[in-house]
């Protein structure tokens, strides 16, 4: 699995066969620069939801619910999912949280929206979580984690992102709970993984969590050919006469030259 936020995005995932995409809240603050993923509204969402079920045909598509869109009633989490369906044209939706949500869940899943569901690191928490930080650290507490991917697990979850959790305790849940686990910065011993693109891509460097891999210097590569072109454009050596440019029709240059000289 792999995040997408745009047409490109997508069309990339499409071509490099992912499995599934997910148009993350993350987008928030990697395609749209906000300080956090709390700030991004439903409407935007759908916005580049569009954008990457237009670019993306075989994946499966599974869009963020944002903060502020699913917590306050399951009547309104499945409104916002319906939406996510009908106007982002996404299969499936993900959410952040465990126990407390397994009604929310239920609900959702029970008209037949698929719902991916998200424990550990919950990013949309981060305030109350300290900051961006590791979870399930202590036995107390992966206990606990336990418990959450159990409960979302028992509410219909079609599965379970594990963000920034211990391999140990990860591995554990993959084992414990009877449907696929995706690991970001939780290990190899769960279902499958997922990342961040434009981390993925080396776009983002505003961020550096120890989970990230680059697998591309795309950043680098895009401001040293934009750096080209402008030195190009300065030099005039682009566009090249000929090349880029086009010619009028037979026999009108001479004509032309003509006129210009008669009208001068
Ligand atoms: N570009 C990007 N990539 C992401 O993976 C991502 C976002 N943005 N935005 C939303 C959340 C935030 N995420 C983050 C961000 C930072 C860390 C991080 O730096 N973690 C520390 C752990 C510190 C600790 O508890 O020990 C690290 O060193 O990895 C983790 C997840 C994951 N999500
Ligand atoms: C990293 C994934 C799981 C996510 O929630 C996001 O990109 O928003
Ligand atoms: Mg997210």
């Amino acid at each position: 699995m792999m995040t997408a936020h745009d047409y490109p995005s997508a069309m990339f995932c499409e071509r490099a066969e992912l499995d599934v995409v997910l148009v993350g809240d993350s987008l928030a603050m990697v395609a749209l620069g906000y300080e956090s993923t709390n700030q991004v509204t439903l409407d935007e969402m759908l916005h580049h939801c569009r954008a990457v079920a237009r670019g993306a045909k075989t994946p499966f598509l599974i869009g963020d619910l944002p903060f502020g869109t699913y917590e306050t009633s399951a009547e309104h989490a499945l409104r916002s999912s319906i939406r996510m369906v009908q106007d982002g044209r996404m299969e499936a939706v993900k959410l952040e949280g465990g126990h407390e949500l397994a009604p929310t869940i239920r609900k959702i899943t029970s008209v037949g929206i698929p719902v991916l569901a998200h424990i550990g690191l919950t990013p949309q928490r981060a305030a109350s979580l300290g900051g961006f930080r590791v979870q399930g650290k202590t036995a107390d507490r992966a206990l606990r984690l336990i418990d959450d991917a159990l409960a979302v697990a028992d509410a219909g979850a079609f599965a379970v992102v594990l963000e920034a959790i211990p391999e140990a305790v990860a591995t554990e849940i993959t084992k414990r709970v009877g449907i696929p686990t995706i690991g970001i910065g939780a290990g190899a011993g769960c279902s499958g993984q997922v990342l961040v693109a434009l981390d993925a891509l080396g776009v983002y460097d505003r961020l550096s969590p120890k989970f990230c891999k680059t697998y591309g210097e795309v950043g680098k590569m895009s401001t040293d050919a934009l750096a080209a072109y402008v030195k190009d454009v300065r030099e005039r050596k682009f566009p090249e006469s000929g090349k880029h440019t086009y010619p009028m029709a037979k026999g009108e240059e001479d004509k032309f030259a003509a006129a210009v000289a008669k009208s001068a």
